[in-house]
């Protein structure tokens, strides 16, 4: 299975911005028995601006320039981390920053594609985010979550797995309706399913679960799986690459 894997950025870091070691290590030791086992594997990583903010010892940037300068240094201190934690399980990791751009214009897709593909063959693994160092509003994807259903349906992934800091898409945000209850299968989106997304809570996060709901539009539109896990519980990746039910999962219309 080619597997594309969106790691948020409140499962790779602590809420002051720290790296979130024990998460952090669970995961790579599972995708990387996930590589061994033979699957392809397509990262899309946040945690740039976050761990920049904590490296930098400032609170999580509002600003534009500061956004991106955090960017620029947290992007170092993310795949400084990828590259030493898989080269232990003798992998090898290699960095793609893209904007919107680089999917809505035809040529620039292609390169994007061309690489991926040539990385895959080469047995590497593709850590994608946001170039948020130079990405501003107008020409950025905006969020990662949409940036993995991008990556999902171009790299043409059976696919795709958003871990966040949640179980699944639940009947409304479990932070302020405890009551609500996890949502297992979701075969079609509906608009009464679309209405369950709230924003985010947890200060490092971007978009919440709305983002997701509109990566679950564009993956599954594009016939890939996409299944919502919580990401400080990593080995779940097994279950759902055999299809066992964890999280939520949206299916692929084909
Ligand atoms: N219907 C819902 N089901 C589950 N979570 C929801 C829902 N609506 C809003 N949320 C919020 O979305 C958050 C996850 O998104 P986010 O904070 O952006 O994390 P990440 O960094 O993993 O993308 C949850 O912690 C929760 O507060
Ligand atoms: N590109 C940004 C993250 C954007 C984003 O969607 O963040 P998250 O909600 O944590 O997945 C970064 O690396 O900080």
């Amino acid at each position: 299975m080619r597997i594309v894997v969106k790691i948020g950025t409140s499962t790779l870091a602590h809420a002051g911005g720290r790296l979130n070691i024990r998460h952090t290590e669970e995961l790579v030791k599972t995708l990387s028995d996930l590589k061994n086992a033979g699957h392809e594997l397509i990262v899309v990583s946040s945690g740039a601006i976050g761990m920049g903010a904590g490296k930098l010892q400032i609170a999580r940037p509002k600003d534009m320039p500061t956004k991106q300068a955090a960017a620029s240094v947290g992007q170092c201190e993310l795949m400084y981390t990828y590259d030493r934690l898989f080269s232990a399980y003798n992998h090898t990791v290699a960095q793609i920053l893209v904007t919107r751009e680089d999917f809505d214009r035809v040529t620039r897709l292609e390169n994007l594609q061309n690489t991926i593909y040539r990385l895959l063959q080469l047995g590497a693994i593709p850590i994608i985010n946001e170039n948020d160092s130079v990405a501003t509003e107008e020409i950025a994807v905006g969020d990662n979550d949409t940036m993995g259903a991008l990556v999902a349906k171009y790299a043409r992934a059976d696919l795709l797995v958003v871990l966040s800091d949640i179980d699944g898409l639940y009947t409304a945000d479990p932070h302020t309706h405890p009551d609500a209850k996890r949502i297992e299968l979701v075969e079609e989106i509906t608009p009464e399913i679309d209405a369950l997304a709230g924003g985010t809570h947890s200060g490092l996060g971007t978009g919440g679960m709305a983002t997701k709901l509109i990566a679950a539009h564009i993956a599954t539109g594009a016939g890939v799986d996409m299944v919502i896990a919580n990401g400080s519980c990593p080995s779940l990746l097994y279950d759902i690459v055999e299809g066992k039910p964890v999280g939520t999962r949206f299916l692929g219309r084909h």
